[in-house]
């Protein structure tokens, strides 16, 4: 498979194909300034035989993340996650999402394409997460919770149980998130409070 993103982000994506034993066939890179990733050549121009084997997209930004997806023609790699990560049976998770290290993903939840469950963030049971969004390292998502397209949870947050979040909005670090989020919103502190909007 190719990882698309020699980032740091990227380098997560490594250890989690790694950790599955899979080949990596080849890293992909827009910025031609890159030219190795962890030994590796970065390629920046694929060729239809490398985009015959599926991608992933190793971008932390949700909304490059997406318009790299968007446009990209290849093949997509299903959902991956890291071996040290404890995901039910009983839940659905889309293309191109990854699970990092020590992550829990539990019973119920639906989980989009091309998201990102950062390292030991907790996702609860009955949780549904859109396309694109990303519950960065440590973050507590508890049961019944919706997530919108693109949002970020960020690191540390802890969101309440039947709470809804709307797309693209930014839950900074550390916060607590006890009632519904609009679209867009960004939110900070405990209990959270919206500080600003993001431009649409
Ligand atoms: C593997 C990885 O690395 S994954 C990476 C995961 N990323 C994260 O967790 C990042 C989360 N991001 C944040 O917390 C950010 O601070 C954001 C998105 C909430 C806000 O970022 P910005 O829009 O740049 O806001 P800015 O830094 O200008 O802060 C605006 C105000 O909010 C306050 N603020 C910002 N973040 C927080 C926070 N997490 N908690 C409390 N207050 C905060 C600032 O102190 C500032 O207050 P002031 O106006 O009184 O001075």
């Amino acid at each position: 498979m190719n990882i698309y993103g020699a980032s740091g982000h990227g380098k997560v994506v490594y250890d989690i194909v790694k950790s599955r034993n899979l080949q990596i066939d080849a890293i992909f890179d827009d910025n031609v300034e890159i030219k190795k990733f962890l030994g590796l050549k970065v390629t920046h121009k694929p060729t239809e035989d490398q985009l015959a084997s599926p991608s992933v997209f190793a971008i932390g930004d949700n909304m490059i993340r997406k318009s790299v997806a968007r446009r990209f023609t290849g093949a997509i790699a299903e959902a991956l996650s890291h071996t040290s990560a404890i995901i039910s049976d009983n839940i659905k998770m889309g293309a191109g999402t990854v699970v990092m290290p020590g992550a829990i993903i539990n019973s119920g939840s639906s989980i989009g394409e091309h998201c990102i469950i950062n390292s030991g963030a907790v996702v609860e049971h009955d949780v549904q997460l859109e396309d694109f969004v990303h519950i960065a390292p440590n973050t507590v998502i508890t049961g019944n919770v919706n997530i919108g397209e693109g949002t970020q949870v960020g690191t540390g947050a802890s969101v309440i149980p039947g709470v809804k979040i709307g797309k693209w909005a930014s839950i900074g670090a550390g916060a607590v998130i006890i009632e519904d989020v609009p679209d867009f919103a960004v939110v900070v502190g405990n209990p959270g409070k919206i500080i600003k909007y993001l431009n649409e």
